[in-house]
């Protein structure tokens, strides 16, 4: 899952709550010699060195915070010191191994006995604090967003256009020609949980229905408050501190409030479709393919299925709607690039007479471009195929990997690499639609698994969730850059925002927002 940061902010405006956690932090880090220790990973036998670690009985709490507010400069001069080959990172929660990308087919080709994306997971987002520990245990939810959901996307097309189409005009300002200053990303987080709320509970469910698509999102929101604002403690302190936190609470009655929305359609799904027997239908979103395809125990059990939904929502919205905003954000910086993107929007218009299908999107190479571009200079997380060892391994590079380590890759190995991408450091949103490119993009579109860029991980554990958002991400920019104008309060680029190893789009930013008056009018058919 991915883990995503646009809700960050809020975790951290709290300054009271921090002051408090650090204050206990240290006091822990002198009172529990368990601090001092090695952290899980931790084994100078191997020959790597050590990033992020000044000294070897540093406390490791001095790893965390620097790792909290610094992770990029970290990651960067240790890419650096590492020259492609594997290192080792002390975060402060985790001492981890980076290996290098040049390894991802034969770590692809090794079973979920030996590497498991999902613990690491749970573990990132502290599953036993913010209720996602369930994925440790299931990846039911992964076969049915695959084996279900995306192939019945051409379904939910329509709809999705037509919910977001409906989000995008409550949410940006109506009247034409006047600038507004605004969030963009409290309205684009609105438009996207229209999609996703659609793709997990169907149509019925969330037609006329605000407070189960506010709960996608908000849901969203309490997980990574509580998930951001523990991670700045020891593991030891967690569980007492996480009950002073206000999300924590808000937390709990988010969780009970899905449970009164997903137990009783379980229910309901259940009877329909003994009583259709096989002639049943079944509607295409998330809840209605788990009733339907579930075999266990546990994958009939309502409870589970109520945290399989909510580990959904938290790993999709803000995720969709953090790549969004910095799409549009580094078009606004490059006026050629979003005149471009635009004029390709117009054209497409013309030749499909307004009546845009999912054809249409997808051949819309710029805009393609546009968003990979985005996605590999800001990737939602700076490290990417997240794994923990289950059994002990070696590689054929000789690197004997342990039962318990904890095993990832820094995305910018790649992303930052002159050999791989010319000018890496650089902002060139048409660089995919180059002349000698061209083919190599057509065949790789953005919702493709591209070991280059990473933007959805690799593997068989990359993420499932791609083509919904590929389709919900394209349908948002497409509306928005035909009928709206932005711009950069007083013409101050927008800064990149990170903690942890989390990049994102700032709650609180402020954009101008214009209405055109020239807009197309787009329709999704
Ligand atoms: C722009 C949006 C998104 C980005 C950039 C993104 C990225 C990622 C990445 C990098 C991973 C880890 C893959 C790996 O370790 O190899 C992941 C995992 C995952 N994503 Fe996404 N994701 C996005 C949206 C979504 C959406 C919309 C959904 C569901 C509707 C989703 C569901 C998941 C799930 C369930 C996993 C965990 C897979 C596992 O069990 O290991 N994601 N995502």
């Amino acid at each position: 899952m991915h883990l995503d940061t646009a809700t960050l902010a809020q975790a951290c405006s709290s300054q009271q709550f921090l002051g408090i956690t650090v204050v206990f932090a240290i006091i822990a880090s002198i009172l529990f010699p368990r601090l001092f220790q090695k952290q899980k990973g931790d084994d100078s036998q191997d020959g790597l060195f050590t990033a992020n670690k000044r000294f070897s009985w540093e406390p490791s709490y001095f790893s965390r915070v620097r790792w909290i507010t610094n992770a990029q400069e970290i990651i960067t001069a240790a890419d650096e010191k590492a020259q492609g080959r594997p290192y080792r990172l002390a975060r402060g929660d985790t001492t981890q191994i980076i290996l290098p990308p040049t390894l991802i087919p034969e770590l692809n080709r090794l079973g979920a006995d030996v590497l498991n994306s999902r613990e690491s997971h749970a573990f990132g987002l502290l599953g036993h604090l913010t209720g996602m520990g369930v994925v440790r245990k299931t990846s039911f939810h992964v076969r049915v967003l695959l084996s279900h959901i995306s192939p019945a996307l051409p379904a939910l097309f329509a709809l999705t256009g037509k919910r977001i189409t409906e989000a995008i005009g409550e949410e940006f300002p109506g009247r034409v020609g006047e600038w507004v200053v605004m969030k963009p990303s409290k309205a684009v987080v609105r438009c996207v949980s229209e999609s996703i709320a659609l793709v997990l509970f169907g149509e019925e469910m969330t037609a006329r229905n605000p407070e189960l698509v506010n709960l996608a999102h908000e849901h969203t929101n309490n997980v990574f408050q509580v998930c951001f604002a523990m991670r700045c403690v020891p593991a030891c302190l967690q569980p007492v501190l996480v009950w002073l936190l206000p999300p924590k609470w808000k937390l709990l009655r988010g969780w009970s409030k899905l449970m009164s929305y997903v137990v009783p359609r379980v229910q309901q799904l259940k009877e329909e479709f003994t009583k259709n027997g096989p002639d049943r239908k079944v509607n295409p979103d998330v809840l209605s393919w788990m009733v339907e395809a579930g075999r266990s125990e546990m994958e009939r059990d309502p409870n589970v299925l109520t945290a399989l939904v909510g580990s959904i929502a938290a790993g999709s919205t803000y995720s969709i709607a953090n790549f969004c905003c910095r799409t549009i954000m580094d078009m606004v910086a490059h006026p050629d690039v979003l005149d471009a993107v635009r004029a390709e929007i117009r054209e497409k218009h013309v030749q499909v007479r307004g009546r845009w299908d999912m054809a249409a999107l997808a051949s819309l190479e710029k805009l393609e471009s546009a968003m990979k571009e985005s996605a590999r200079l800001t990737p939602g997380t700076l490290l990417v195929y997240s794994r923990v060892v289950k059994k002990d391994h070696v590689l054929s590079n000789g690197l004997a990997l342990k039962k318990g380590q904890f095993v990832t890759m820094s995305g910018a190995t790649r992303t930052m690499d002159p050999e791989y991408f010319e000018d890496p450091r650089e902002y060139h949103g048409l660089r995919f639609c180059a002349e000698d490119k061209i083919e190599e993009h057509r065949a790789r579109p953005f919702k493709d698994i591209d070991t280059d860029i990473l933007t959805w991980g690799a593997g068989r554990w990359a993420c499932p969730g791609r083509l919904i958002s590929d389709l919900a991400a394209k349908i948002l920019l497409v509306k928005l850059l035909d009928e709206y104008d932005f711009g950069f309060v007083g013409n101050k680029p927008l800064a990149r925002h990170s903690m942890h190893e989390f990049l994102f789009f700032h709650p609180e930013n402020q954009m101008l927002v214009r209405r055109r008056e020239d807009s197309c009018g787009i329709v999704f058919v």
